[in-house]
């Protein structure tokens, strides 16, 4: 299955918002279908924003209002400004020349989680490998495999997997609905545990290894993604684990020098005020909400990359 594609003139993706219940795919046919679909996070994860990027510039049509609002829909994963930029390079050429650009996008992601699934599983030492990893990095969050469950998967593959640890990753828990359901479709060995769970479960030496993915990289190797990374490298650090980020190398941003210059997306009180549509705080509660945080380079064992393995 393809998390995203092109199918008779429209952008299909899957739904992530009603798994792990529902598995509906949705046709988005116009831009603010897309970037609705992008803000509310039916797609979601780095690649596949960098995919739907590039569809979104086709769904455009040259609409350089449109283009920009789609480019700016989050504003921490680099590859879909990457994505919409380098669909929207092909514009003079012409409508078919867009298109045919942003399939090369969606192939090369393809291609691209393949050879880190590979170069990641090559490079982890050891026969039964115990992985822990927070949100989601998998087929859901690229177009297939993904990045870091990408790595999870070859290991299993191989017969190497001997049990995933998935976060839960509140606020909007794409550990515990997305990689838990990916895991369960591969049959791989896995439990959930809370977020706070983590830092003591890597204490405890329950981990052989700690594999997150990546929504931008800084030319000096620090590192945004899904909060909570950031507690999980301190603790692994501690704990003497490898911390192991994977991801593309279209998620290396070299315009970005250090990660205090990676804007963080904050996504507001909903979604820490309530849970699934419940209210937890009191009304009116102040909140904080970075949907991201940035794991310093000092703090990363390896980068693997579709291209090489970077040791920061
Ligand atoms: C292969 S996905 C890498 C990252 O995009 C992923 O770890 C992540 O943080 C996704 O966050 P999300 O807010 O769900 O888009």
């Amino acid at each position: 299955m393809r998390t995203i594609d092109w199918v008779d003139g429209a952008v299909e993706l899957v739904d992530q918002t009603l798994l792990p219940d529902k598995c509906v795919m949705l046709r988005v046919r116009t831009v603010d279908e897309l970037v609705d679909a992008i803000q509310r996070l039916a797609v979601r994860g780095a690649p596949a924003l960098g995919v739907a990027g590039a569809f979104g510039v086709v769904l455009a049509d040259g609409d350089q209002a449109q283009i920009a609002r789609l480019r700016a829909a989050r504003p921490t994963a680099v590859n879909l400004a990457w994505g919409v930029d380098r669909a929207a390079a092909h514009l003079p050429e012409g409508r078919e020349a867009v298109l045919a650009a942003a399939l090369r996008v969606r192939d090369d992601d393809i291609a691209a989680c393949k050879a880190m699934g590979e170069r990641g599983a090559d490079l982890l030492e050891g026969e039964r490998l115990r992985i822990m990893t927070v949100c989601n990095t998998g087929g859901l969050a690229a177009v297939e495999r993904g990045t870091a469950l990408g790595v999870v998967q070859t290991l299993h593959e191989r017969g190497r997997l001997a049990e995933v640890l998935a976060l839960e990753t509140r606020p909007l828990l794409q550990g515990a609905r997305l990689t838990t359901w990916e895991l369960g479709r591969m049959g791989a060995p896995h439990r959930l545990i809370a977020d706070s769970a983590g830092p003591y479960l890597l204490a405890q030496g329950e981990v052989d290894a700690v594999l997150i993915g990546a929504d931008r990289i800084a030319a000096n190797g620090d590192t945004a993604n899904k909060i909570g990374s950031y507690a999980l490298a301190l603790g692994a650090e501690r704990a003497g684990v490898p911390f192991i980020v994977v991801a593309p190398e279209t998620t290396i941003d070299q315009a970005t020098p250090s990660g205090e210059h990676i804007r963080i997306e904050d996504r507001g009180d909903e979604e820490i005020v309530s849970f699934w549509g419940v209210r937890v705080a009191p009304e009116g509660t102040p909140t904080l909400n970075p949907a991201f945080d940035v794991t310093p380079h000092d703090l990363i064992t390896a980068i693997v990359t579709d291209k090489r393995v970077i040791r920061p």
